[in-house]
């Protein structure tokens, strides 16, 4: 439990997490409607791949015997005795001494081992005069040489790629079994907040967290439901999240778990157990998770823009990764070089949203991307970024030329 006396560490709050979120169940899908889904049976393969043997030039089938030794000065004349086009669907045996005329994926008849292009022949449809002699197999798409019947084509877990969509109709399947997609309420807290567009008064600012964080969703898989923002006010509140536990898989909220008078959701959703606390890293300090009366998931991030966006990569992705069944819930790290110094928190550890610049071997070299450094408010630099640096709560300086932890925005790309 995430007490308030005690500051967790982000793995124990990510465990947390993880434990309290299921896969969601399996559906079918019409390729169509594939793309990003992520895969929960395996698509096997109901024929071979190529699913006959076919020719991979237009041109003739031949015995490559009948025109051995087949050359500018000793061309050889055969009887054309079929034509096959792609689609052809004839299987008469290819008589010995005659050739067939077939084009590029046109089944290849049964006694024929070699087809000649038809640049090396002079193309003719009754007789065709054959100038340089083919290879034994020549040409020959081979069945089963891409996969055999019966074969794994996609393995559970993979997301769908317009090429593993591709492999899946090839494979003679019309629909897949996926994971639904997390459908996820995204709900704004705060009295300040206005529609962005609309004017505002001192005191009031546009909402960008519902934007950030629904936009978020989308890129980790999940289909947004925006709920806006809501007043601090509890009734208000309720009745925004009786709705989005009616309508989604998974609650995000945004404000209102830090330690003001005014935080609504704080006050309404602890006693229905969310556990509420802060956790050792900076931004995104204070946290909430548990579930509404449902049993729905709710994650209550701190309101600073940065820290829900920090907040939404470390513990919400992973949660989304998981309901949709995809085996590797985490982001790919690697490490870059600090172009510049910058402090951190003492005590806790750093996510600061970086620049980042790879060189051609790929080497990392960052530098903070937002202005005044890790500052939690600082929405509108955070877009420079293009990842976060990750810094040991033990270190308190980063200096020129350290190696920090690196966690690219731009690895893993949406999955839809
Ligand atoms: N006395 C203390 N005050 C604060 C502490 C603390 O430990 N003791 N922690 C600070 C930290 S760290 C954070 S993070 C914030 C988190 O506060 P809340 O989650 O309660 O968020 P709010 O107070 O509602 O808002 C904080 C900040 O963010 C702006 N905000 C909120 N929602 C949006 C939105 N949808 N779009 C754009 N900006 C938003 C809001 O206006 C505030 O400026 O608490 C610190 N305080
Ligand atoms: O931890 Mo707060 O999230 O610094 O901004």
């Amino acid at each position: 439990m995430v007490g308030t006396s005690r500051m967790r560490s982000v793995e124990e709050h990510l465990d947390d997490i993880l434990a309290g979120v299921r896969e969601l169940p399996v559906e079918s899908v019409p390729l169509d409607a594939a793309l990003g889904r992520v895969l929960a049976r395996e698509v096997t393969a109901t024929t071979a791949i190529p699913p006959f043997d076919n020719s991979a030039m237009d041109g003739y089938a031949v015995r490559a015997e009948d025109v051995r030794g087949a050359s500018d000065t000793a061309i050889v004349s055969l009887p054309v005795s079929a034509d096959l086009p792609a689609g052809a669907a004839a299987d008469a045996r290819l008589e010995p001494g005659t050739a067939a005329r077939i084009m590029t994926g046109a089944p290849v008849p049964p006694g024929a081992d070699a087809i000649v292009p038809v640049e090396h022949t002079d193309g003719g449809t009754a007789s065709v005069r054959v100038h340089r002699e083919p290879t034994l197999g020549a040409h020959v798409r081979r069945a089963g040489t891409d996969l055999e019947a019966g074969a794994t084509v996609l393995p559970p877990g993979v997301t769908l790629t317009s090429r593993a969509i591709a492999a899946a109709a090839s494979a003679g399947r019309a629909t897949v079994e996926v994971h639904a997609r997390p459908r996820v309420a995204v709900i704004s807290t705060g009295s300040e907040l206005v529609p962005p567009g609309e004017p505002t008064r001192r005191g009031q600012i546009p909402d960008s967290n519902s934007f950030l964080l629904a936009a978020a969703v989308a890129e980790a898989g999940g289909a947004a439901l925006r709920l806006g923002s809501v007043a601090d006010d509890v009734d208000a509140l309720r009745a925004l999240l009786e709705r989005a536990a009616r309508e989604a898989d998974a609650i995000v909220l945004s404000g209102g778990v830090s330690v003001g008078a005014y935080d609504v959701v704080k006050e309404l959703l602890a006693p229905l157990g969310v556990r509420f606390g802060t956790v050792r890293m900076q931004p995104g300090k204070p946290q909430g998770f548990g579930h509404w009366l449902d049993g729905t998931p709710i994650f209550a991030l701190p309101g600073n823009p940065v820290s829900a966006a920090v907040s939404f990569e470390v513990f919400v992705r992973p949660a989304l990764r998981r309901l949709q069944g995809l085996p590797e819930v985490h982001r790919p790290r690697s490490t870059g070089t600090a172009e510049v110094g910058w402090r951190t928190p003492p005590g806790r550890r750093q996510y600061i949203p970086v620049t980042i610049v790879r060189d051609a071997a790929g080497a990392a070299r960052v530098r903070p991307a937002t202005a005044g450094g890790s500052g939690s408010h600082l929405v509108a630099s955070l877009a420079l970024a293009d990842g976060l640096a990750i810094v040991d709560a033990e270190v308190e300086e980063v200096c020129h030329g350290d190696v920090v932890e690196v966690l690219d925005w731009r690895d893993q790309p949406p999955t839809a």
